[in-house]
């Protein structure tokens, strides 16, 4: 039956979770990182919660264990609330909160917040609340709404991974049914087989019924003499092979009608399986498209680009075409947020994404890679091809006219394109295009760098 097709769809799935669960452990570790940023960030507000923050800087490098981590939270919960009380410090005024911290390298905890938002691959339910939680840590301007943002972080995670868990389960449960409505058949068709065990039985025994009345009938024809007594046993003999077929017949009959209950109540079966299996593909088709697509912009999402960037790799292992991409950030986009507000920086992000999609030639492809950035795949085109269309899609985003509160927004990107090289991974030439972005950015921006 379609078990492949299933098994297929199944192992795509566990794919899917692989990498997702690799994508969770690097933003786990990302969020290490920060708790230990925040925890520096933090430090010197207060005595009480520098106490808190160092049981939680000791717990952060050993293993994730809930059982020690949640009396944690909830004592540094406390003590933050305890920051919202009025006290008075040498560079606090006595009401206000404190200020959020800038660390060293003059990063600000609420940049490294916002960028650990931008990482979450969310499923496509929880987009909403991402994108509340993005605008809330770009508004978070004391350390108690950044900790209340943490938390947000920390909900979002924790419904992420209900989600991916509960996607785990209703394939299992669909394998099961799938496992047991497959036993069923088998049970049929053994039961089949057996049937016609008896049905070939039932032929021999008529057989030999008849052959020994035959017999007995050779016999009599030998040894009778009287012309009466012989007419007796042939007709004797005569009914005894007519009660052998109507004995057959009868025992045929039954075991043919049972056959043909069995097997219109199969035909049922393998009718609502299938109508089952229509039903549940078409869902699972639904939610493929929808984890690969970005909801907000709708266009294909990081996912969706990945999955493309290791076909595209493969391919490319095998031919030898040439095979580039370019990293698209926009530039001063917390400005755009900042100066004209969420909904106006949302609305940027559609108008650019369209206008890439317009832009770049029918086999190239586009996504957005999360935040304000987006990365184009080129199929087929070496660096100079992929430089050329670069820059003209960055001169078509200067070119976009983009208005709030009756001004005239300008907006550019910078670009970092990079090209497949021997013994590269799609890993490795993005990491290349990354950096050819951060050279475009340092380098003035609104320009395309090759990496
Ligand atoms: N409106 C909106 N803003 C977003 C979205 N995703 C990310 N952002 C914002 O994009 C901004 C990116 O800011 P930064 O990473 O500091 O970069 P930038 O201001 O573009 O500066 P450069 O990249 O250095 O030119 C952050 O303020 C994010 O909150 C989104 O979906 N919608």
């Amino acid at each position: 039956m379609d078990n492949q097709l299933w098994e297929g769809k199944y192992h795509a799935a566990l794919e899917r979770m692989d990498r997702e669960v690799s994508q969770w452990r690097s933003v786990e570790s990302l969020l290490r990182q920060l708790v230990g940023c925040l925890g520096q960030a933090a430090r010197g507000a207060h005595d009480e919660l520098d106490r808190h923050l160092d049981g939680v800087r000791d717990a952060i490098h050993g293993p994730a264990d809930p059982a020690i981590l949640e009396p944690l939270v909830s004592g540094l919960t406390d003590a933050v609330a305890g920051l919202q009380r009025p006290r008075v410090a040498h560079h606090e005024t006595a009401d206000a909160p404190p200020r959020v911290a800038r660390t060293e390298n003059g990063s600000s905890v609420q940049s490294a917040l916002s960028r650990l938002v931008d990482r979450i691959l969310v499923v496509p339910r929880l987009t909403e609340r991402a994108a509340n939680l993005r605008r809330d840590v770009a508004n978070a301007d004391t350390l108690v709404s950044l900790a209340s943002c943490g938390e947000k972080l920390a909900d979002l995670i924790n419904e992420q991974r209900l989600a991916l868990q509960r996607e785990i389960d209703t394939l299992q449960s669909i394998l099961r049914h799938v496992t047991g409505r497959l036993d069923e058949m088998t049970r049929h068709m053994s039961r089949e087989l057996a049937d016609q065990s008896t049905g070939e039985a039932n032929g021999q025994a008529l057989d030999a019924s008849v052959a020994n009345e035959m017999r007995l009938l050779g016999d009599a024809a030998l040894e009778v003499d009287d012309i009466t007594e012989l007419r007796f046993q042939i007709g004797t003999r005569l009914d005894a092979i007519n009660d052998c077929f109507r004995e057959f017949r009868e025992r045929e009959g039954a075991r043919l009608s049972a056959y043909r209950e069995r097997a219109e109540s199969m035909r049922l079966r393998v009718e609502q399986l299938e109508t089952e299996r229509a039903a549940l593909q078409r869902s699972l088709e639904r939610e493929h498209e929808l984890a690969q697509t970005d909801t907000m912009i709708g266009m294909p999402n990081r996912l969706a680009y990945e999955k493309r960037i290791e076909a595209a790799h493969e391919s490319w292992l095998v031919t030898g075409h040439p095979l580039s991409i370019a990293a698209i950030d926009i530039d001063h986009f917390k400005s755009i947020n900042d100066t004209y507000g969420h909904t106006a920086g949302d609305a940027v992000l559609r108008i650019i994404g369209q206008a890439l999609v317009k832009h770049v030639r029918p086999c190239d492809f586009v996504a957005r890679y999360g935040g304000e950035e987006f990365i184009v795949v080129f199929d087929g085109a070496d660096e100079a091809e992929a430089l050329q269309v670069s820059d003209r899609l960055r001169s078509k985003i200067q070119l976009l006219s983009f208005h709030a509160s009756r001004q005239h927004v300008r907006v550019t990107a910078s670009i970092g394109v990079a090209r497949f090289m021997p013994g590269d991974t799609p890993r490795s030439v993005f990491e290349r295009a990354d950096l050819a972005l951060y050279t475009a950015k340092n380098g003035g921006r609104n320009r395309c760098v090759v990496g």
